[in-house]
Order: C-alpha cells, then structure tokens, then sequence
C-alpha cells in the first residue's frame, strides 16, 4: 500500500496503563477507515496521538511522506490533517458562523489576524465565504446566527466537522461523529462524509454504530487493549476471530451462535 498516513511502533502509557502498545497504521489517500474497538481500547488515544494532541513515548507517524510526530497540533493542521472531537465544546456567547470564523483564524494565525493587516483582511473574507459555503454543507445556515452554545448535540458535531474543514485538510478524523445522534440528522452526515470522500477527502472514523461502519466505511481496523487485532473490510467483521474475541472474550466468541449479531450490537 502506498501510505498516506502511517503510524509505525506507538506506544503510549498513562501511568502504569499501558494504553496502545506497537501499533503499525497504513491508510492510503481515499479509503474511508473505520477505527473500532470496545470501550477504553485506545481508538481517541490513538487519533490525539496522530493529530498531535497526545506525545507518543515511542513510535513515529508520517503523513504525505513527512515525519508529523514531533509537530505541535496546530502545525499538523497546516500539514492538511484535521480532526473533529467526541463531545464538541461550544463557546456560550459565539454565533454558529462567528465559531467557524474563529477556526479558520486559528488555522491561519492570531497575530496577523490582530493586526489587521491587509493579508489577514483577505484571510478574512476568504474564511467567510468558506464558512458561509461550509455551513450550507452540513445544513447548518438556518442556524447560523444562533448562539453555537444553543445547537442540538447533532448539530454540535456538525459545527465540529465545519471548523475541521475550514482549514482545507486532505484528510479528517473524526471521533464518534454519530454518537447520540438523531437519525435524521445521522443520514445528513454520512451524506456529507461521502460527499467529502467523493471530492478526494481520506477519512478515518472512530465509530461504534455498526450500520454507520458498514454504510460508510471501505476498510476496518480494530483495537482491542491497544493493539490492533484485525484489518478488514466491513463485512468480513463477523466472521473475524480476533474481532468476536475484542468485542465478547474467547470463550463467548467460540461457543455463542449469535456472536455475529453481538459484534453488531457493540
Ligand atoms: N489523559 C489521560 N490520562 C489518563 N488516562 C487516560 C487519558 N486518556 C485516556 N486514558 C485512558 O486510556 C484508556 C483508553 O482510552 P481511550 O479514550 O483512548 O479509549 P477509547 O477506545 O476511545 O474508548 P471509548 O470507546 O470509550 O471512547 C482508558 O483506560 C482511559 O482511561
């Protein structure tokens, strides 16, 4: 494969837990990858680790051919790599577009920003156009001016994926983008994420709705207690030996005829 994104030999330890434990990624540009695993496996450590949120204590990453892994987060973005998080945080006084603004100023730098000068005024009008583009996206310009802190858990995640993509990445990762999420408004973002796909955009998905990751997702890597344990294709998930021993334990995934519906459910 030739890798767009890969992670050779992370490890990481919180105190004495050993978190992830010598994992080897390869993504390449294009594919939609599914990062699964049960709960406290290591999947959001593994993406702050890709994206410069988390110092790994050993192991190196390298995006488009360039050693990332000693870069701060901020740099990384500016290499073409962004990320969306879990449970979103929305400032209480900034209107929906104010807060994709405000993402493309912290892409682009703060000081040129407050000095008004003539470059950072075209930064400007540029993020507005972007951002005005952005929100009708991902269905969010009804609420434009609304207080980011008054939207919906959905749309939350939404305005999360705007300000990802207010930098112009190549790829994005996203944690959990459909967790707690209204169905309806579920169907707007694997519509958006394919469409995303469909421009060019590679993608990496920490996800546990199973329909969501067989809909979306052209490729899974599964972690269990911070190694990977399988790489496959969505539908190959049930019949995986090392997957039905992540999600139920040796014993359960050799002796239980509905272990295949079980993986679906985790
Ligand atoms: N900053 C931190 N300090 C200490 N321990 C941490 C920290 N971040 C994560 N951990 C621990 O690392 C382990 C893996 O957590 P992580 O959030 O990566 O798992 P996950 O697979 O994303 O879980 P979930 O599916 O529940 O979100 C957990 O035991 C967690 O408590």
């Amino acid at each position: 494969m030739n890798a767009f994104l890969e992670v050779r030999g992370a490890a990481k330890a919180f105190g004495g837990n050993q978190v992830l434990s010598d994992v080897n990624l390869q993504i390449a540009q294009g594919e939609i990858v599914g990062l699964l695993g049960p709960n406290g496996s290591g999947k959001s450590t593994l993406l702050n680790l890709i994206t410069g949120f988390t110092p790994a204590d050993a192991g190196s990453v390298h995006f488009d051919g360039a050693p990332i892994e000693r870069l701060a987060a901020h740099r990384i973005v500016r290499t073409g790599m962004a990320r969306t998080f879990q449970l979103p945080s929305m400032p209480t006084k900034m209107s929906v577009m104010e807060v994709a603004m405000a993402a493309a100023t912290a892409h682009h730098g703060v000081w040129d920003t407050l000095l008004g000068t003539p470059g950072a005024r075209q930064a400007e009008g540029d993020a507005r156009e972007r951002a005005t583009h952005l929100l009708h996206e991902l269905l969010l310009t009804p609420v434009r001016d609304l207080p980011a802190s008054a939207l919906s858990g959905g749309q939350k995640k939404l305005l999360g994926i705007v300000c990802a993509l207010m930098a112009r990445p190549r790829m994005l990762l996203l944690d959990e983008p459909t967790a707690g999420v209204h169905p309806n408004l579920r169907r707007d973002i694997v519509a958006a994420l394919q469409r995303l796909n469909a421009q060019g955009m590679t993608l990496v998905i920490v996800e546990h709705d199973m329909h969501f990751i067989r809909e979306v997702c052209t490729r899974c890597v599964v972690l269990d207690r911070g190694e990977i344990v399988a790489s496959c294709r969505p539908d190959e998930l049930a019949r995986n030996e090392r997957v039905l021993q992540a999600y139920l334990g040796t014993a359960a995934a050799t002796t239980t005829p509905s272990t295949p519906s079980a993986v679906e459910a985790a």
